[in-house]
């Protein structure tokens, strides 16, 4: 048999992936990618297992984990990513269409899994949808990009690779200051002091030292499923698991009696998930704002002071000229700057940013990436960043990696 394509199709966030891919698994015709046509394609994405995760939950059922004790929702990323490709093979597809199939797994998985995808590549059509240069098999057969709703072909894989390649970020202008300072009178924001946790009687996290202290950039690293959000969630007071646990936040040992408000109040939180709760019509300046209520939109008449502040951060992400457009009509990589300087608008003691550049382009993530850095040199926030790649540019001072044993995952500093 002869070597399938394997298509990469780059995508930036104006594209218009949901309408090409729509057309693909509709056998509706596409001019670039006529020998399609008539074939049937299966899809592999993020939206696909939460789709699966949500038919299994409203119905109580399993299709994607049958043959296993755990539900696809507590399942580790690389997990529910194996079992959804295995559920598709099954179904033995012409053709695999793959959005950004490597976002949200660690370096391993990654690995493992492009290994996998290349052998399934020998003998079955693959498209892949891929937002970053990197994810882009080396099997690859057929180049194009997406621009909008404009499908680009390219005469050689020479000519792809050149073309888009990104250029170096540079914001101009400094971090708006605060309206006023939040000040943690501590100076370690949170200490873990032996902290274990286990689920359903399984250890996932093992004696877990790490502290925190203000102004301190951090990279969080570790496989999927080693525990970072199981430690983050104990740090932002949505997981039970902090209590009983030698676990000081913000100079208050945990279970004394502190509040989740007052707590909520000292972090600044961002995952890109939290973005589909802004779904109304808020206008970017608003969004800012309401960063200094912790509410989603804003309900209250904005003082003059407080629209100056949302302003200047608008500048300085030049989105100042959009500053009366509704959020929800940004492109995905602008949206995420936004929910940013909403994060940071408070310049809280501590800002959390979770996996935050998953499905971003190139050239997003770098811009994403520069505005953390800036945030990190000028203010006294400290940041915990979560990522798996080791991002282009990013210049965390440390790093906390999780290694998974049996007894649970160990922790371990380094700087870089
Ligand atoms: N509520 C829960 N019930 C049962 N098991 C859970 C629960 N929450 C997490 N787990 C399990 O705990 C382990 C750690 O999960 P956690 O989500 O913290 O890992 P992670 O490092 O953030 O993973 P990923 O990189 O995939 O997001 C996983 O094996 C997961 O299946």
């Amino acid at each position: 048999m002869d070597q399938p394509k394997i298509y990469a199709i780059l995508t930036n966030n104006t594209s218009t992936t949901q309408e090409v891919v729509e057309k693909l698994l509709q056998q509706k015709p596409i001019e670039e990618l006529l020998e399609l046509n008539t074939l049937h394609g299966l899809l592999f994405s993020r939206s696909e297992i939460d789709r699966y995760m949500e038919e299994e939950e409203r119905h109580d059922i399993k299709i994607l984990t049958k043959d296993k004790p755990q539900s696809l929702k507590t399942m580790s990323s690389g997990e529910q990513k194996k079992a959804l490709l295995h559920h598709l093979l099954q179904k033995n597809p012409d053709f695999l269409i793959l959005i950004n199939p490597y976002d949200n797994l660690d370096v391993a998985t990654q690995a493992s899994l492009k290994e996998q995808l290349c052998k399934i590549g020998a003998s079955r059509i693959l498209i892949q949808l891929v937002s970053r240069l990197d994810d882009i098999l080396p099997i690859t057969t057929d180049f194009l990009k997406l621009d909008a709703d404009i499908l680009k072909t390219y005469e050689s894989p020479e000519m792809f690779w050149q073309e888009n390649q990104s250029a170096p970020v540079i914001f101009e202008g400094s971090i708006p200051p605060p309206l006023e300072k939040l000040v943690s009178e501590h100076a370690e924001l949170v200490i873990m002091k032996k902290v274990s946790v286990s689920f359903d009687g399984r250890q996932v996290l093992q004696n877990i030292d790490w502290t925190i202290k203000q102004g301190e950039f951090w990279q969080l690293m570790g496989p999927n499923g080693s525990g970072k959000s199981t430690i983050l969630s104990m740090i932002t007071g949505d997981s039970h698991k902090g209590y009983g646990q030698d676990l000081t936040l913000f100079g208050q040992r945990k279970g004394s009696g502190e509040s989740v408000w007052d707590l909520k109040q000292k972090i600044g939180y961002y995952t890109p998930a939290i973005t589909d709760k802004f779904k109304g019509y808020h206008s970017l300046e608003n969004m800012v704002i309401s960063g200094l209520h912790d509410s989603v939109g804003l309900y209250v008449q904005p003082t003059d002071i407080e629209k100056n502040l949302a302003h200047q951060w608008l500048q300085l992400l030049s989105l100042y000229d959009k500053r009366e457009d509704y959020f929800r009509d940004l492109s995905a990589g602008d949206k995420r700057l936004v929910m940013v300087a909403r994060a940071m608008v408070k310049h809280p003691p501590l800002l959390i940013l979770d996996e935050p550049t998953a499905g971003l382009d190139d050239a997003n993530a770098a811009l994403f990436v520069a505005l953390v850095n800036k945030i990190a040199v000028e203010s006294d926030s400290a940041i915990v960043f979560v990522s798996h790649r080791t991002e282009p540019g990013l210049t965390p001072k440390y790093l906390y990696t999780l290694n998974p044993r049996p007894e649970g995952s160990i922790g371990k500093e380094s700087a870089f």
